[in-house]
């Protein structure tokens, strides 16, 4: 029997506690302010954001959106991101990705005030993260929710074994690091990985970040693994599905993250959180 992990549970208990940061941080006229900026009109995209501006409302979180033409320049991106570096209403920017061809996103990432990288992508906070420093700094808010959900469900890391699928900038490198701070042997997996099999079969733990429906079944995990599904995938039917196909028949797979319901509201509610964190951590 396959035990389901709450991301919908731990999220709201999550929520619950950043609403109470809020009040009091208001209490003390402080308005924690996030902006989200979305270039062109993905479908996906626009979905996403209207979800995090709904929470932050909901939270008491100033929040705007800044919405640019697809056909935008990369000089169009970065007046807008100086702008909101310099609008002391805003506490925390988010450029959401991913941003149309024309544009250098890591420039734009770069470009977004470190004290304000709410999704922690400025290379000062992805170094600090790599070096484990001290202190407070922003994180990547999938790597950091699928930890959260991690630890809610008192899932050893301190010598595990586990695979990352996926190196993307935004979850899979940030993921790594958090796990190796945390004390896991980690391996991350991509499209030119060989022996795929030999990495599965040793794994404690597997976190799936590819974006591909059916591309991992029961069959391809060891006995009692525990698999975080970050895939968001639309299926033949146009149904909301992970990168694992799974029933609840399945013999290896011990808990799993459930999509839609794992992974994704966390995502969003770590973002509250560290929305949150750096008006504290600027006062
Ligand atoms: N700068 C930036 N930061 C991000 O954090 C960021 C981004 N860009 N670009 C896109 C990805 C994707 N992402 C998701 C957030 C929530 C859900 C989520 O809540 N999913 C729900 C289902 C949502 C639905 O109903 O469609 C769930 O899995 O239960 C999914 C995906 C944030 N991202």
């Amino acid at each position: 029997m396959v035990k389901l992990i709450d991301g919908w549970q731990v999220a709201r208990t999550l929520n619950a506690q950043t609403q109470v940061r809020v009040a009091r941080l208001r209490k003390q006229a402080i308005v924690p302010g996030l902006a989200v900026v979305l270039v062109g009109h993905d479908q996906a995209s626009e979905r996403y954001v209207r979800m995090k501006e709904k929470k932050a409302q909901s939270l008491g979180i100033y929040s705007v959106l800044k919405q640019l033409p697809a056909d935008s320049t990369q000089e169009d991106v970065l007046q807008t991101v100086t702008a909101l570096n310099q609008d002391p209403r805003i506490t925390a920017i988010l450029v959401q990705a991913p941003l149309p061809p024309q544009l250098d996103a890591t420039q734009v990432f770069g470009a977004i005030d470190p004290a304000k990288d709410v999704d922690g992508f400025h290379p000062e906070n992805v170094g600090k993260l790599y070096l484990n420093l001290p202190g407070h700094y922003p994180v990547a808010c999938t790597p950091r929710g699928i930890m959260t959900l991690l630890a809610a469900n008192q899932v050893p890391l301190q010598g595990a074994n586990v695979v990352v699928l996926g190196k993307s900038a935004i979850v899979g490198k940030p993921l790594a690091a958090l796990l190796l701070n945390a004390g896991a042997t980690v391996a991350v997996l991509h499209s030119q990985t060989k022996e795929r099999r030999s990495f599965l079969s040793a794994a404690d733990v597997v976190i799936s970040a590819v974006g591909q429906a059916h591309l991992l079944t029961d069959a391809d995990f060891q006995p009692h693994t525990i698999v975080i599904d970050v895939g968001q995938n639309l299926d033949e039917n146009g149904r909301l599905v992970g990168d694992v196909d799974y029933s609840e028949a399945a013999v290896n797979i011990e808990q799993i993250t459930p999509v839609p319901g794992g992974v994704g509201p966390m995502t969003i509610a770590t973002l509250m959180q560290q929305t949150v964190e750096m008006s504290e951590w600027s006062k």
